[in-house]
C-alpha cells in the first residue's frame, strides 16, 4: 500500500484517550470477507468519513462501533466497552451513548415528528410507549430543543410522512441527539438525498458535532462533500484498509483513487502469475 495513503495526523495516533477502537478485526458473512485484519483508532471529537465502493466494507465497519455486528475474529472498544464481548444489556447501555442515522431514516412514517424525537429516548425509559402522551414533559421538551436545532420546530405535529427527505433526515439527526450521545454513526446519511439537501445535512452534521464535542464515524459516497465536512478519510477496498489521511491534505484526485477497484498490476508480476504470457504482446494476445 502506498505510504501517502496512510499517512495519519498525529492525533489520530496518539495512544492518548481514544472514542473507538478497532483491533485486527475481521468479519466474515460465509465465504464472504467484509473485513479483513483493521486498525484502526478514532478519537475523540472528529468527524471521519469512511469512503469506498458499494460492498467495501463500510456499514459493516459502522455496525461494529457499537456491536450490531460482532466481530469473527479480533476487539472492539467503544467509549471503554469491549464490544467483542459484550452481552446484550451493556450493549443496551452503550447505544445510550452511540446515536445512529441511516441512508432511509428509519422514522415511523404514521408518527408525529415530535414522537418520532422522542423514540430516541425508549432506550433509557424503558417499557414501549405509544403516543405523545406517553412520555414525560421534559422528554417532550428536549425533543422540541433538538426539533428547534435541526430547524424543524414548526414540524413537530406534521406526520413524518408529510416531510420531505432532507427534513426527515434532519428528523433522525434530533433523535439520535435527544439520547446526548457522545458517538454519532451516519451510515450514508445523504445517500438518498438531493445535493442541496445533502449539503445541508452535512453541514448540520458538522455544526451539530462540534457544539456536542461528538465522534462522527460516517460513511458517504460523495468524495467532495466527504472532503469538505471531514476531518479524516479513511478508505476501505474489499473490506481492507487502504487509506487513512488528514482531509486537509488529501486533494480530490487522490480520494478518488480508493475507488479505482483494479489493483495496478506490473508486467513483472503478470508474468510471475502467468508464466505462459511472458514475452506476448497486448496485440498479439487480442
Ligand atoms: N448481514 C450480511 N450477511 C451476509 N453478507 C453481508 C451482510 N452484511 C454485509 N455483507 C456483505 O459484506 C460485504 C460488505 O458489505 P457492506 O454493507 O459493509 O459494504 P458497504 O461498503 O457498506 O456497501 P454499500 O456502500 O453498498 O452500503 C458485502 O460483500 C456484503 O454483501
Amino acid at each position: 500500500m502506498a505510504q501517502s495513503m496512510m499517512a495519519t495526523d498525529a492525533s489520530f495516533t496518539s495512544s492518548e484517550e481514544r472514542s473507538i477502537q478497532l483491533r485486527n478485526v475481521t468479519k466474515q458473512f460465509g465465504e464472504v470477507t467484509a473485513l479483513n485484519d483493521i486498525n484502526i483508532d478514532f478519537a475523540p471529537q472528529k468527524i471521519n468519513v469512511l469512503l469506498g465502493l458499494s460492498g467495501s466494507g463500510k456499514s459493516t465497519l459502522l455496525r461494529h462501533i457499537n456491536g450490531l455486528h460482532k466481530p469473527t475474529s479480533g476487539e472492539v472498544v467503544t467509549l471503554g466497552t469491549e464490544v467483542h464481548r459484550a452481552g446484550a444489556r451493556k450493549l443496551r447501555m452503550l447505544r445510550r451513548e452511540v446515536g445512529m442515522i441511516f441512508q432511509h431514516f428509519h422514522l415511523v412514517e404514521s408518527m408525529s415528528v415530535l414522537e418520532n424525537v422522542c423514540t430516541g429516548k425508549l432506550g433509557s425509559l424503558g417499557g414501549p410507549r405509544l403516543g405523545l402522551f406517553m412520555y414525560p414533559k421534559e422528554v417532550k421538551e428536549q425533543a422540541m430543543e433538538q426539533l428547534a436545532r435541526v430547524g424543524l420546530a414548526d414540524k413537530a405535529f406534521n406526520r413524518a410522512d408529510a416531510l420531505s427527505g432532507g427534513q426527515m433526515q434532519r428528523v433522525a439527526i434530533a433523535r439520535a441527539l435527544i439520547q446526548e450521545p457522545k458517538v454519532l454513526l451516519a451510515d450514508e446519511p445523504v445517500a438518498a438525498l438531493d445535493p442541496v439537501s445533502s449539503a445541508t445535512v452535512m453541514n448540520l452534521i458538522g455544526k451539530i458535532a462540534k457544539e456536542d464535542n461528538l465522534t462522527v464515524v460516517c460513511s458517504l459516497h460523495q468524495v467532495e462533500l466527504a472532503l469538505e465536512f471531514s476531518d479524516r478519510i479513511i478508505g476501505l477496498r474489499g473490506g481492507e484498509l487502504v487509506m487513512d489521511r488528514d482531509a486537509s491534505t488529501l486533494s480530490l484526485k487522490e480520494a478518488h483513487e480508493i475507488y479505482s477497484a483494479v489493483a495496478v498490476v506490473t508486467d513483472e508480476e503478470i508474468e510471475q502469475q502467468v508464466p505462459e504470457l511472458a514475452g506476448i504482446t497486448t496485440e498479439q494476445q487480442s
